[in-house]
């Protein structure tokens, strides 16, 4: 299979702009801490949507978040309460993330709002203001992202990029053996984005369930001299709970954080280039499909003549592991 890497980021450049599209969310959370603690990011917005939980409750984590770290200077743009289409989501994954999406910690109420603009507006007005510059960190379902699409024509040319946790490839997903859950939270609005011609790595569950913390390393997460540590530890017991009974391992598996790293250092990934479609209903709904091959199809596919992506293929999870843990640890 044909492989491209990137080459390293270097530490003399400007920090990337970015928004961070978010349904915090335990791992959602820990993505967030981590890239507070990043200087190679400059995030200039975080924008909600649902999944983890629903999006007005992201909202208020994602205040929440801010307030935490200190970082009440960031815009929270409030997003989709409802798939591109319009349907409210009914399956919210509130027995991986607890109620209130942070493990049944019931964090205090924030003391800012979010801004009026809404998210798919805020991501067109910031690709406009920086044509080329803003990269787009999806964590959740891609509702917001597709609508800004659909709404700008101009909106895929002039967005730096889009990295984008989601899909599971050659793998089983999450959500049944088909789809991974933020594919599967909206797959039009995946499959409009990921054939939209904009410039897209995709991080899917076959890399970030290489990439997992142990209860012990939560532990010294929680013992370590990291700002948020203990925060960290007390609000992952939910979500640890849910990976032994589901997956019956001791660890957590750090989707959101390892798609943050994508954005910091994209050289500890490699990628394979090709059309990605996702399969929009019936039992594959969510399944995400990579054209990968050079054969001349005998008829044209759904997957002829459209942009290609870039599709995560390994990681160095050691590496991307010991970045978590410098940063969230105040090493
Ligand atoms: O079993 C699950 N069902 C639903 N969502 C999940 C599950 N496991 C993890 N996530 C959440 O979905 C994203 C990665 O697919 C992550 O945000 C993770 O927190």
């Amino acid at each position: 299979m044909p492989q491209v890497s990137m080459p390293e980021e270097s530490m003399v450049r400007a920090p990337k702009k970015i928004i961070i599209d978010t349904d915090p969310g335990i791992d959602d959370a820990m993505a967030i801490l981590l890239a507070f603690e990043s200087p190679e990011l400059d995030i200039i917005g975080i924008t909600t949507t649902f999944g983890n939980v629903r999006t007005t409750m992201a909202t208020n984590n994602a205040l929440h978040l801010c307030e935490l770290g200190g970082r009440d200077d960031i815009p929270v743009s409030q997003g989709l309460e409802t798939s591109l289409r319009g349907q409210l989501k009914n399956r919210i994954a509130d027995f991986v993330h607890g109620q209130d999406g942070l493990g049944n910690t019931h964090p205090p109420a924030p003391k800012r709002s979010a801004i009026a603009q809404s998210a798919p507006d805020f991501f067109r007005q910031k690709s406009k203001e920086y044509p080329g510059e803003v990269t787009i960190v999806a964590l959740g379902p891609l509702s917001n992202v597709a609508k800004a699409v659909e709404d700008d024509p101009d909106f895929a040319k002039n967005i730096g990029q889009i990295i984008v946790l989601g899909g599971n490839f050659m793998v089983n997903g999450n959500v049944n053996p088909a789809a991974e859950a933020n594919i599967y939270g909206d797959p039009e609005a995946a499959d409009i984005v990921f054939t939209c011609g904009a410039d897209i790595i995709i991080i899917g569950i076959n890399v970030t369930h290489q990439v997992f913390f142990t209860g012990k390393e939560m532990e010294e997460v929680r013992d370590s001299k990291g700002k948020y540590g203990k925060y960290l530890y007390d609000v992952s017991k939910f979500y640890f709970a849910y990976h032994q009974n589901a997956y019956d391992i001791d660890a957590i598996y750090l989707h959101d954080p390892t798609t943050m790293i994508a954005a910091i250092d994209p050289s500890l990934f490699t990628y394979a280039k090709g059309v990605v479609r996702v399969q929009r209903d019936g039992i594959c709904k969510g399944l995400t499909v990579f054209n990968n091959t050079s054969k001349k199809w005998a008829e044209p596919t759904d997957w002829c003549n459209l942009p290609e992506v870039k599709v995560a293929m390994t990681v160095d999870a050691p590496a991307i592991s010991k970045m978590m843990k410098d940063r969230l640890m105040g090493v």
